[in-house]
């Protein structure tokens, strides 16, 4: 060995780790993008199979297409999820979990970045702004972190285009204006096609069969065409869905009494109180139940359990 080729060899190796380690050591302290952070799927698996109940649909897909798209050193594209269920089936608190899984600070993190309907896009008259909007902001937080993560809650009452404004994002390109799009995760939440979900699962309780072998193929496609033709689903007839840009539907099935009682039983623990089955059962059958008839599903999933309880 040449000692001065040994030299510059040591000096650029603990130039490196010196540079890591401070990197590191700022990443503690501030917040750090770290886009080739691989996503830890067994934490998410048992995140999910634990606290989410009654969704064993949306504990696949969603599993299947994070981990996927996360080990994948070259998407073709950003991952795009599309949540449809009924009221209070848990589309929020799972992307919760996701937005935890992949940014630590969750909801909070400068990487994740909820937008609501009715909060951000209100006045119908507005929508060419809304789109302007949304096109510098997706492109600014994407050039600041390509592993951004953006969720529309309220999907259903967007108005009518302004998701189309996004869709140059989504698509299979390289870069769009010298920035690529394609580490970016975008999941829109509605409840469009909570209709057709609920029709579904009532056949197959009618018909005797388990809610467990619901399979997606059952479901996603009537979803996507549904929710193409359905005026209120902010999807309606939609670019993103006739260009195929989302890579999955999934449907949140409704909650039934059993799943009501887990959820009240969740609060319970969460708040540091012993499981009272008495007070279980009290706010289980406080909640609403339909269709008329079977009284299976609950109106509001598990959406009212919370201040329920407080009552107890
Ligand atoms: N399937 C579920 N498993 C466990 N907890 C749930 C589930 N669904 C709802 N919850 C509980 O109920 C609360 C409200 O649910 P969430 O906000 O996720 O409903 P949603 O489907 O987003 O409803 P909406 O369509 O009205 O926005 C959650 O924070 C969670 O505590």
């Amino acid at each position: 060995f040449e000692p001065i080729s040994v030299g510059i060899a040591i000096g650029a190796a603990s130039a490196l780790t010196g540079y890591l380690s401070y990197t590191d050591l700022y990443c503690r302290f501030a917040e750090c993008c770290r886009e080739e952070q691989r996503l830890n799927a067994s934490a998410l698996k048992l995140e999910l199979e634990e606290k989410l109940f009654g969704q064993h649909l949306a504990t696949e897909v969603i599993l299947k297409a994070l981990t996927g798209f996360k080990n994948n050193k070259n998407p073709k594209k950003p991952l795009t999820l599309s949540l449809h269920g009924w009221a209070g089936t848990g589309k929020n608190f799972v992307s919760q979990i996701v937005a935890e899984n992949l940014h630590s600070k969750g909801l909070k993190s400068n990487f994740v970045h909820l937008f609501v309907s009715t909060l951000h896009f209100p006045h119908e008259q507005q929508i060419k702004l809304y789109q302007d909007q949304l096109q510098g902001w997706i492109r600014g937080n994407v050039s600041a972190c390509a592993s951004s993560v953006f969720i529309f809650d309220e999907m259903d009452k967007l108005h009518p285009g302004v998701i189309d404004a996004i869709k140059p994002f989504l698509d299979y390109y390289e870069q769009v204006d010298g920035v690529s799009y394609r580490k970016a995760i975008f999941i829109f939440l509605s409840n469009a096609g909570g209709d057709l979900i609920t029709k579904i699962a009532l056949d197959f309780w009618r018909a005797g069969r388990k809610r467990e072998d619901i399979q997606l193929k059952d479901l996603e496609p009537v979803l996507s065409v549904g929710v193409f033709n359905n005026k209120h689903s902010g999807l309606w007839h939609s670019g993103l869905i006739d260009r195929n840009l989302i890579d999955y539907f999934i449907p949140f099935l409704p909650l039934e009494y059993r799943h009501v009682k887990m959820c009240v039983r969740a609060e319970m623990r969460a708040r540091g109180s012993a499981i009272n089955e008495d007070i279980v059962t009290r706010v289980a059958e406080e909640m609403t139940f339909f269709p008329k008839s079977e009284k299976i599903y609950s109106d509001k999933g598990c959406k009212t359990v919370q201040s329920r309880l407080d009552f107890h």
